[in-house]
């Protein structure tokens, strides 16, 4: 292949240049930055297949991080100053070119709309700014910024006993110049699962326009969840940007949801009876386990079929990210229960206003909207363990609160205390996610038996907003995160990625593997700031 033949030269460090085309096309080929000067002037042919790579280990004992001075293009014809390895380990995304040799094409991308003008001339898609419109594929965002003195210091983590430092660079989502897909060939699919959450509706809108603004025609909905790709009587929702254009004013998803009903054969094969080539998929930690396995198994079968996730979950309890979308809006609504709360026992004579908010097995929106509200004297979440009787139990501090200050607000997180309810039944969804006791019923009940056999009048008012939380619109800080999430999962998606889910980190837009952010459920740390935060702002004693 010569080099510049009649294509755009691009830039491969301070001293070289090469063509796009050859970029493109050529295999990995591995170069130092001295090396590097081969390629100034005309690059002729490959360069001999030998790594002049000058690796210098970072001295993190058994981090695996390296650095290395070299510039590499790889398969993907991605020049890089910095090599994969770079990234900490396990962070490097999946890539359509890991398995298939798929070449790359410039960017259809333009962020213009392709609405035809009134006199029907098209809006021209190549932007003629293209030097600012792009990430580069060698960005990163660095995941963690603290770093910690000693383990003892509040919300530690430290990988080794001095808590050294350990740069863990992930990789920057956003638009490439670079593009594994002809949008002409390409059909799209988006599906939500699970639960609802603020801001499906607006996820799915910002993917719509976005794949639209690649030139993308050919884009459907999944109805209900994993269900609608097999189950006879569902159909697939033919989506454009004018059907999208206002789904965003309302809760809920124009999809539909569902739980269950994941069975990775049957998808997969009506993802190739379909003939859809990029997925989005919507959804929390279930959700994201049959991205990875549809994934998996798409390229297993030799499908060339990137899987993109974008994580959902109002209770935002998904690893590495700032925050998912729907919480900040489940915090702000919160608030209003916990006023009604707080407006009904103060009114009362003896009141005890009870709210119970989402969140199976992390506490954050609890925590989050006890110390927003700042109305809240009892804060329950199921990382911390607590006793209801007894000198130390919370019912105590309740009668100590309402002859102090003659009313308690308590906020419980519906997965907390299942540990002090008898007769659970121990069944699950059908997803396979634990079927709780009603923590606030229980709690209601426990404050009004106790009062009563001590003689004691107390007005106890319970108040469960949890699914009037769940199905309102997000507020205009989700709105942006979803717009964002939704646009960075199409350009994920185009750029060749797989297997990997959009998230903000440090606020920032990065892209991750799907094992790394569903290893486990994030929880809230009782050790962490923010918990401390909360409990000084409750001054709420521990209950055991
Ligand atoms: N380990 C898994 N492997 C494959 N699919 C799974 C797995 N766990 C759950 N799923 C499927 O993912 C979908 C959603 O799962 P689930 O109902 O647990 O919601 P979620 O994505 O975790 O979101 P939420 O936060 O609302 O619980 C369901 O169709 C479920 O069958
Ligand atoms: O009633 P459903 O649909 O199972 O949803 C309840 C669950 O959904 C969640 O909101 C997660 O999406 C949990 O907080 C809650 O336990
Ligand atoms: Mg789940």
């Amino acid at each position: 292949m010569m080099a510049g033949v009649g294509v755009m030269p691009i830039r491969v460090d301070g001293n070289a240049t090469k063509s796009l085309e050859s970029a493109f096309l050529s295999p990995k080929i591995p170069v130092s930055s001295s090396s590097s000067k081969l390629l100034l002037g005309c690059y002729k042919g490959r360069l001999p297949d030998v790594s002049l790579v000058q690796k210098r280990s970072s001295d993190f004992g058994n981090n695996r991080l390296t650095v290395r001075n070299s510039i590499s293009v790889d398969k993907r014809g991605v020049s890089s100053k910095i090599s994969d390895e770079d990234y900490a380990e396990n962070f490097r995304p999946p890539h359509i070119t890991d398995v298939f040799d798929i070449p790359a094409r410039p960017s259809t991308f333009c962020a213009k709309t392709s609405l035809p003008l009134p006199e029907g001339r098209q809006v021209n898609r190549w932007s003629t700014n293209l030097g600012k419109m792009f990430v580069h594929e060698d960005d990163r965002v660095l995941l963690k910024t603290i770093k910690y003195a000693s383990p003892t210091s509040a919300g530690a983590e430290c990988m080794d006993g001095e808590c050294r430092f350990q740069h863990q660079w992930v990789a920057r989502a956003g638009p490439r110049s670079k593009i594994f897909f002809d949008p002409a060939e390409v059909n799209a699919a988006i599906v939500t699962c699970g639960g609802l959450c603020p801001g499906l509706n607006d996820v799915i809108r910002q993917i719509v326009l976005t794949l639209d603004c690649y030139g993308v025609e050919n884009i459907r909905g999944i109805s209900n969840g994993y269900r609608g790709f097999f189950e006879e009587n569902l159909h697939d929702i033919p989506l454009s940007r004018k059907i999208v254009q206002n789904i965003h004013l309302e809760g809920g998803s124009l999809l539909g949801v569902s739980r269950g009903g994941s069975k990775t054969s049957d998808i997969v094969d009506s993802i190739e009876r379909k003939g859809i080539n990029m997925l989005f998929v919507l959804g929390g930690n279930g959700t994201h386990a049959g991205a990875l396995a549809i994934h998996n198994e798409c390229h297993k079968r030799g499908r060339k079929v990137v899987v993109v996730g974008v994580p959902k979950t109002i209770d935002n309890d998904i690893l590495l990210m700032d925050r998912t979308f729907g919480f900040d809006t489940a915090v702000e609504e919160a608030q209003k229960a916990i006023n009604a709360a707080y407006i009904e026992a103060t009114s009362a004579y003896n009141g005890v206003g009870i709210v119970k908010l989402m969140g199976r097995q992390s506490g954050f929106i609890a925590m989050h909207a006890s110390l927003a509200s700042g109305q809240v004297d009892v804060c329950l979440i199921p990382e911390v363990k607590f006793t209801v009787d007894g000198p130390e139990g919370m019912l105590q501090h309740v009668q100590y609160l309402l002859e102090t200050k003659g009313r308690a607000i308590i906020c419980v997180a519906e997965g907390a205390g299942q540990d002090l309810m008898a007769n659970l039944s121990n069944s699950t969804d059908a997803s396979g996610n634990p079927v709780l006791g009603d923590i606030g019923v229980h709690l209601t009940k426990e404050v009004k038996n106790h009062f009563k056999n001590i003689g004691v009048a107390a007005d106890v008012k319970y108040i469960d907003p949890t699914y009037m939380i769940r199905a309102c619109r997000a507020n205009a800080s989700d709105r942006i995160l979803c717009a964002v999430l939704g646009q960075n999962a199409v350009h994920a998606g185009f750029a060749g990625f797989t297997g990997v889910t959009v998230g903000i980190a440090n606020n920032h837009y990065v892209l991750l593997p799907i094992p790394e952010v569903i290893a486990y459920a994030r929880n809230v740390d009782p050790n962490s700031r923010m918990w401390h935060r909360c409990l000084t702002s409750t001054g709420q004693p521990d209950f055991v």
